[in-house]
């Protein structure tokens, strides 16, 4: 481990857990313990933070060495592939960190840090004691099988590991399915082709069976690619793994066409998925255009952020109003959306209604009296705000018979996240796939990585599931759209008040004991390992 960096915090170590010795002794594809009864519950991990000169803080991700510290490293292996070797500084420094803010004042302190993603000079498994597995889960997203594809054509090409298997069918398949055995040919041209070729699932999550299958396998590196309740799913897992004691990597490729993911600049598949909603705004568009007082209305996915229908919207400018689950809005009275549309008719004599479908489920709720339904994994079923939107207009126009219009509903929901990946999004899986499994060959494990202000980082899980990412109605990008539709922000000022702030929180560092497990870092200090003033 890079131990210029960090020092290991205490590590809540299971009481079944063997002497080292022991665990050193075992089959090399992974270190076990006898399996624990389910009823036990794992501890969450400490974070693991250190300080540095100048407000500097680095968030860093747990390493099997925090709970295996005996564990053998080795050379990595890449520095004698001939593709790599001609690379000037290939290896990642390991006091490389990326920081989460980039715009900063001159006395700001510097803020929360990530480790860098990237190989490292030394590995902590031999190509042949990895059993990797890879799993999918959740919803569709452009992309899925592009980094299915790197993960294992980059363990294969660049660290020479032959054992990589897929799990079918999300976290359920673990227990109840069957594995894929995943090579570079079977993989070849994935990439093609939209979903997942491992299926995918929502629910069925069981951590002790997981890591029961994970055990029983052999496997000891796990890759998991999915959204925030993924996220979730893999932490428990990683938790888990590490209070038995096993050498097993567990990491998190980070997946939403949603983009609600927190810390990272964006999740795969978004792109493509903004990219293939045009057509359907461009259909709305030619379709209202054509007609009499056209409308057109377009739904496109976002539960909880608005993020595709936003950018949609900008990218379009055929929009004439974006309505998103974060901005409220209301449809009678002055400056509701229903005389804002008779006005735009009025006007230009069409409009295009792009609305994200997580967008008014109060409002819809509370006009049809629905009793709140949740899928397997326990995300609400939203009510289709299409349909209503598109039923609440018409009504609205019935009673002025002077005034007709000709409403048209797209809704592309599914559309635009079956399909394959773009370009750029198979670019960026790439490159998602390999800071991934570099990270887990050098032994860290409990990450999720993602680039963060364009540079590829391993991220600790708690930090993407404890807040989603939202579209924040008081930042200028919400503002670009306003601008771009002119259409009435609908907000009270109340409503602007209690928004979330663009940079709330910079978790402050306490420099006691307790859920922060702080360590000092000789490197990042002014050399006796004491914080430099201003580091709490
Ligand atoms: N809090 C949680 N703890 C453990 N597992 C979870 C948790 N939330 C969700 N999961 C599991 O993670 C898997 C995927 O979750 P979910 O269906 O919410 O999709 P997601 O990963 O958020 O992706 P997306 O929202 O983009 O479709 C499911 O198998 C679910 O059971
Ligand atoms: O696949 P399902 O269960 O219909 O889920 C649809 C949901 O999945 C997402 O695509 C990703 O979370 C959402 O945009 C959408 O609400
Ligand atoms: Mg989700």
């Amino acid at each position: 481990m890079e131990t210029a960096t960090v020092v290991v915090a205490p590590a809540p170590v299971s009481i079944t857990q063997p002497p080292q010795h022991k665990l050193m002794e075992l089959k090399p594809a992974f270190a076990a313990v006898a399996k624990p009864s389910p009823a036990r519950k794992a501890k969450p991990a400490k974070k693991k933070l250190a300080g540095g000169c100048g407000g500097y803080v680095l968030e860093d991700v747990p390493h099997l060495t925090d709970y295996l510290p005996e564990l053998k490293s080795y050379p990595n292996p890449l520095q004698d592939h001939p593709a790599y070797s001609v690379v000037k500084q290939y290896f990642v420094n390991p006091d490389d960190t990326v920081a989460k803010k980039i715009v900063v004042h001159k006395s700001s302190a510097r803020g929360t840090h990530f480790r860098r993603a990237g190989p490292r000079q030394r590995v902590y498994f031999q190509p042949d004691e990895v059993t990797a597995a890879i799993v999918t889960c959740g919803g569709l997203c452009p992309g899925l099988n592009t980094v299915i594809r790197e993960l294992v054509c980059g363990l294969h090409d660049m660290y020479g590991v032959s054992s990589i298997y897929g799990i079918e069918g999300g976290y359920k398949g673990f227990y109840a399915r069957n594995t894929v055995e995943l090579t570079p040919r079977s993989v070849n041209d994935i990439h093609k082709r939209g979903g997942t070729v491992l299926g995918t699932s929502r629910g069925g999550q069981d951590t002790a069976k997981i890591v029961d299958s994970i055990q029983d396998r052999g496997v000891n590196q796990v890759y998991i690619i999915g959204g925030d309740g993924t996220q979730k799913g893999a932490a428990s897992i990683h938790e888990e793994v590490q209070r038995r004691g096993l050498k097993c990597a567990v990491v998190g490729v980070p997946k939403t066409i949603d983009n609600d993911i927190a810390v990272i600049d964006k999740s795969f598949g978004f792109d493509t998925a903004v990219e293939e909603a045009q057509r359907a705004i461009n259909a709305a568009h030619v379709e209202a255009e054509s007609a009499e007082n056209g409308i057109g209305v377009v739904k496109l996915m976002g539960r909880n952020s608005g993020f595709i229908a936003m950018y949609a919207t900008l990218a379009s400018r055929d929009v004439d109003c974006c309505l998103i689950p974060e901005s409220p809005f209301f449809l009678d009275g002055k400056g509701g959306l229903l005389e804002f549309v008779e006005k735009r008719l009025r006007d230009n004599g069409h409009m295009v209604i792009v609305v994200a479908e997580g967008a008014g489920q109060d409002l819809i709720a509370k006009s049809m009296n629905f009793a709140d339904t949740h899928d397997a994994s326990g995300n609400k079923v939203l009510l289709d705000v299409g349909l209503w939107l598109s039923h609440k207009i018409k009504e609205h126009f019935k009673k002025k018979p002077s005034f007709p219009i000709t409403l048209k509903y797209i809704d592309p929901t599914y559309m635009i996240r079956a399909v394959p990946s773009n370009a750029s999004d198979n670019v960026y899986c790439t490159l998602l796939a390999h800071s991934a499994l570099h990270g887990a060959m050098a032994g860290y494990t409990g990450f999720t990585v993602a680039p963060v202000n364009g540079r590829h980082a391993y991220i600790p899980f708690y930090r993407i599931t404890e807040k989603q990412n939202k579209v924040v109605i008081t930042d200028r990008m919400w503002a670009r759209v306003l601008c771009s539709t002119n259409q009435p922000c609908f907000l009270t000022h109340e409503d602007v008040e209690g928004a979330a702030g663009l940079d709330e929180e910079e978790p402050h560092m306490p420099l006691v004991e307790g859920e922060y497990a702080l360590v000092r870092s000789p490197s990042m200090c002014n050399g006796n390992g004491h914080l430099c003033s201003g580091a709490a």
